[in-house]
């Protein structure tokens, strides 16, 4: 069947000769003779093509008060032609402004064989706007799928500026060079960027550099011909075609050797690929930098290329760390609790403004990424959460932090007698396991694997003042 056809024609003898031939053309049809007759029929019916009449002897409503109510009224994509008898000028231009697909006069230019090619114009013009509703519709749910599964959560003055900045270079269809420390959201931002680029819907594809060996990055980024070294057992395409249209991002960008960093800026520059033992490709890639280095890295010339630098630098856009946004913190965990609590069924009464000087307490060294992990544990390992739970777990993490930082390895191995060492990290461990025990010793034996007896008197050779401390 190739389509769906309703007549609406008061001349019974013409309705049922186009009925004829239509059908003889493998159109389903259905014919009417007055509008009341013709609403019953549209709706279940749901035709491609309506055949109207003008003048309607015994109807309620002529052929043009039909179209108008189709026009009004129905949303949905008709496409009508009207065959009429005569007409006046104005009636064919309100016949016209009302949005018919064509008119065609009866008398004796009249044609079926035209009639039916303008019922299957009108049918592949009809299926042709259908499916780009249809991809559009695609389009729009995809991104609202995209925007769902990587929300870009801030409001501080630093975030909204980093986020005007992406939507700015994506729009232009710009590269762009996102840094900043670990946790901070560099991906969060490439994902941002890809919803604001008119490239979204084309591939897009995140590329790790220091998981790339160097004797393969031309192959993984450029692709190969058979044959073109010992493993290439087939024709491989790589990142930058498979992404050419689209978007390729290009993570820890700085951990790629310089050699590496110059056939990437060849392609930039020249839109053009060297696909290892084949020819040089043509290739529309947009492409989406990100490191962990600062600025003043990036200007080394024995980490990155001065000229891929100076060519990216004016698209360079910095994410801050969590702890020079602090306006950010609390919507942050407040996300991220409620996200894990839907997820592990754990209710949570909380009042957040009154942990903001605690968390803004902690530098999150790791941030963003941090911050959910320290959420994330607290979920799993908690069955109630109220603000002093989240305050005992923030201040062990304080101490791990301290502990870290202060008693770095370094410490210990300046010692130059072994002995000595060892009695001095003991001394530093057992402090920290104290302190987070509060200075209780059956509870702190328990946590590091001793017996009382034992830690007390290791606590006595190591000259730790126990005073403060209860069994
Ligand atoms: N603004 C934000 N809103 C919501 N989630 C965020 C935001 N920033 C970061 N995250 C979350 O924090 C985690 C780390 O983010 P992301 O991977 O983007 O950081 P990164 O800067 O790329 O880190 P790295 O340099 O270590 O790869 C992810 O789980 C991410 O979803």
């Amino acid at each position: 069947m190739k389509g769906k056809i309703l007549i609406l024609e008061d001349d019974i003898v013409l309705s049922e000769q186009i009925a004829n031939v239509v059908k003889h053309y493998n159109y389903e049809v259905m014919q009417t003779v007055n509008s009341d007759q013709f609403f019953e029929v549209l709706r279940q019916f749901q035709p491609d093509v309506i055949l109207l009449d003008v003048f309607l002897v015994g109807s309620k409503l002529n052929g043009i008060q039909v179209l108008q109510h189709l026009k009004n009224d129905m949303d949905l994509n008709y496409k009508v032609i009207v065959i009429s008898g005569e007409v006046t000028s104005s009636q064919i231009n309100e016949i016209r402004t009302l949005g018919a697909y064509h008119f065609i006069e009866k008398g004796s230019a009249f044609s079926i064989n035209q009639l039916l090619l303008h019922i299957e114009n009108a049918i592949t013009l009809k299926r042709q706007e259908e499916e780009h509703i249809g991809l559009q519709i695609e389009y729009i749910n995809l991104k609202k799928q995209f925007t769902r599964s990587f929300p870009f959560i801030g409001e501080s003055n630093a975030i909204k500026k980093v986020r005007e900045q992406i939507i700015r270079l994506a729009s232009v269809d710009e590269d762009i060079f996102l840094i900043g420390e670990t946790g901070t959201g560099k991906e969060v931002a490439a994902n941002y960027y890809y919803i604001y680029s008119p490239r979204f819907g084309k591939p897009f594809h995140t590329v790790n550099c220091s998981a790339l060996s160097e004797t393969l990055i031309e192959s993984e980024l450029f692709g190969h011909i058979k044959g073109s070294f010992t493993s290439a057992d087939r024709d491989k395409t790589g990142f930058f075609e498979e992404c050419s249209n689209g978007i390729l991002f290009l993570d820890e960008v700085t951990n790629l050797s310089l050699m590496s960093q110059s056939k990437i800026l060849r392609a930039i520059e020249n839109k053009e690929i060297q696909v290892v033992g084949g020819n040089l490709k043509k290739v529309d890639t947009r492409l989406i930098f990100a490191s962990n280095a600062g600025l003043e890295k990036l200007s080394d010339e024995s980490i990155f290329r001065k000229d891929l630098f100076y060519r990216i630098e004016g698209n360079i856009v910095e994410l801050p760390p969590l702890r020079e946004r602090d306006d950010d913190i609390l919507l942050l965990i407040c996300y991220f609790l409620t996200s894990f609590s839907s997820q592990y069924s754990v209710i949570d009464r909380l009042d957040l403004p009154a942990l903001k000087d605690d968390l803004l307490n902690y530098s999150w060294p790791g941030n963003v990424r941090e911050l959910r992990n320290f959420c994330k544990f607290i979920m799993i390992n908690e069955q109630k959460i109220n603000n002093n739970v989240i305050k005992k777990h923030l201040q062990q993490k304080i101490n791990q932090f301290r502990f870290s930082k202060n008693y770095s390895s370094e410490k210990y191995t300046k010692i130059h007698n072994l002995k000595d060492s060892v009695a001095s990290f003991e001394r530093d461990y057992l402090l920290y396991y104290l302190s987070l025990n509060n200075w209780r010793i059956s509870q702190t034996a328990e946590a590091i694997g001793l017996e009382r007896t034992t830690l007390y008197k290791k606590i006595k050779s190591l000259g730790i003042n126990h005073l403060k401390m209860e069994d």
